[in-house]
């Protein structure tokens, strides 16, 4: 069973709220002056990630009362009731076990009494083997060749993961090219198909449900191609895999049982990048990197389940989530990686986090009467400097922002990482520090300007500051080291759950649009003016269908 506290009824909550008119009044610039210790004392190690997270606007004091506030929620014994395999998805009776997919120790977790382990290493066995077949190239198509091109067709979790991870680990791929397929717009899929060839492309039906529109959608248009593109019935079992818990969907589908890679109802599908939803890594960098990367998950989930809060990385970081969301009533994140290998990065962390505690109904099945999940967006560094940072800086909306680098780049190329990682310091310490009027008026004066272009100018040039950030410098991205990343921000919007007394584990807001547009589809399929809805969905509908 999950706590079940309503955090602004706790101790720490109203301590907070008093703090906060303290705190508010402060600036970062002056807390770094006060305090030559702040970046030893608001900073934490995993392994080769470093997490600064002093350029928030905090003290001790606001620390400890954060501390404090996870206890008075009992995130401990939350953390405990994830890992032991309890219920936690309670809305869908399911434990919430992505952490047994990545489970290295091999120490058995339990699901109705049965160790789920055997299991998962059967799959992972599987999954080596079948990698091994394909990478080899002794897996021949329907007209004996081997395997060059591998699509996988999935939507939400069963292709953001997969693609943010095959990106952000291009360094360590082999000569499989990979393609992803997610939209039902038929554009999608039209455009892979033409890159392809049918005797050597291997589709990889990625959904944990097999009943999702989209994905059922272009599998079958995969199918279709194949069979009008040389291949017959009996070719399917070569060039179709799917990846599952839906056995009897996947029948159904005509994809023979042998080739299907199980997953099961306690894997989420924002979690299974770590399943056999993850086949397409495996393909992509082999089995070895695969492992890798599960085990530096793992490594960090010990860690998470062990560490004092104090220097537990994602319990920090979801605690100043919280800080922001809860107290300055900031309403959204910034992601933003120095490392174009991470350019999916922010787009998978938009559905881990918003799909998870994108909620307003409490555990006791109530509304909330406080903010929960913020909006996540984000873009690769310096890209995002020359777009949108000029609202981060100058803006009326406070965007606490993570900044994540690689000390070492995978492509060494003369200057360039240097000239990234000087942005990636810059950034934040021009959002921490800003500029006052005095130096933008000392600025202009050096420049030459007269006294009334300084004084018309000069407001348009200041630079408030005191903007926070968390900064993650690793040493290098590597499956391990990503393992690790990802676990540590999957781990902070479970702590942040469970302070806001949400279901963070499933998703029940997706389902009205799906419902309704069934109820549509019909209508589009008739001839003839539709009525049945609001004036404005009528009036689309029929202009739609009378431009078709
Ligand atoms: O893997 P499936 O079953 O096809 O589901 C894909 C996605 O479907 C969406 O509707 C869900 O909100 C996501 O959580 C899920 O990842």
């Amino acid at each position: 069973m999950l706590p079940n506290i309503d955090f602004t009824t706790t101790k720490a909550y109203k301590y907070l709220a008093d703090h906060y008119i303290d705190i508010v009044a402060e600036n970062l610039k002056d807390l770094f002056k006060t305090d030559n210790q702040r970046f030893t004392k608001f900073s934490t190690r995993f392994e080769d990630i470093l997490i600064d997270y002093s350029k928030n606007r905090i003290t001790d004091e606001t620390f400890a009362l954060l501390m404090q506030l996870a206890r008075e929620c009992m995130l401990k014994d939350a953390i405990e009731a994830m890992f032991s395999g309890e219920v936690i998805n309670a809305t869908e009776h399911r434990p919430v076990l992505h952490i047994a997919l990545r489970n290295r120790s091999n120490k058995p977790i339990y699901v109705d009494g049965k160790d789920v382990m055997p299991d998962v290493n059967r799959v992972l066995e599987q999954m080596k083997t079948f990698s091994e077949e394909i990478i080899s190239g002794r897996w021949k198509g329907f007209t004996g060749k081997s395997i060059t091109d591998v699509v996988n067709i999935g939507i939400g979790g069963s292709d953001l993961g997969p693609v943010m991870v095959t990106e952000a680990l291009r360094p360590y791929k082999n000569h499989l090219k990979m393609h992803f397929v997610s939209n039902v717009d038929g554009t999608h899929i039209a455009e892979a198909l033409k890159e392809v060839n049918p005797e050597t492309t291997l589709f990889l039906i990625a959904s944990k449900t097999f009943t999702t529109q989209e994905t059922m959608t272009n599998a079958q248009s995969a199918k279709d191609w194949l069979l009008a593109n040389g291949g017959k019935q009996e070719d399917v079992a070569k060039h179709f895999v799917a990846l599952s818990t839906n056995t009897a969907g996947v029948e159904k589908f005509g994809i023979d049982t042998k080739n299907m890679f199980e997953f099961w109802d306690w894997v989420g599908g924002r979690y299974s990048l770590w399943s056999a939803i993850g086949l397409s890594i495996v393909l992509s960098l082999g089995y070895e990197n695969f492992v890798e990367l599960l085990t530096g998950a793992h490594a960090y989930d010990e860690y998470f389940r062990t560490t004092e809060f104090e220097q537990n990385p994602s319990v920090i970081l979801g605690l100043l989530g919280i800080w922001y969301n809860n107290f300055f009533e900031s309403e959204t994140e910034a992601i933003l990686p120095y490392d174009q290998y991470l350019h999916r990065f922010a787009a998978y962390f938009q559905q881990g986090d918003m799909e998870s505690n994108g909620k307003h109904i409490d555990r006791n099945g109530k509304a909330v009467d406080y903010s929960t999940g913020p909006i996540i967006w984000g873009e690769p560094g310096t890209n995002g400097q020359h777009a949108f940072y000029q609202l981060i800086h100058q803006g009326t909306k406070l965007i606490p922002c993570d900044f994540i680098a690689p000390a070492q780049s995978h492509n060494p190329l003369g200057d360039h990482h240097m000239l990234l990682l000087s942005n990636y310091f810059a950034q934040t310490e021009a959002l921490m520090n800003g500029k006052t009027i005095d130096e933008v008026i000392a600025e202009l004066k050096a420049a030459g300007k007269s006294a009334e272009e300084i004084e018309k100018l000069a407001p348009f040039k200041e630079f408030d500051g005191n903007r926070p950030t968390n900064s993650f410098l690793l040493k290098k991205i590597t499956p391990h080291s990503l393992g690790s990343l990802i676990a540590m921000y999957e781990h902070k919007i479970f702590v942040q759950g469970i302070i806001w007394n949400i279901y963070s584990f499933d998703q029940w807001g997706v389902e009205l649009g799906k419902q309704l547009a069934q109820k549509i589809q019909p209508e589009l399929r008739a001839e003839g003016e539709v009525t049945t809805h609001d004036s404005s969905t009528n009036g689309l509908i029929n202009q739609y269908k009378s431009w078709r």
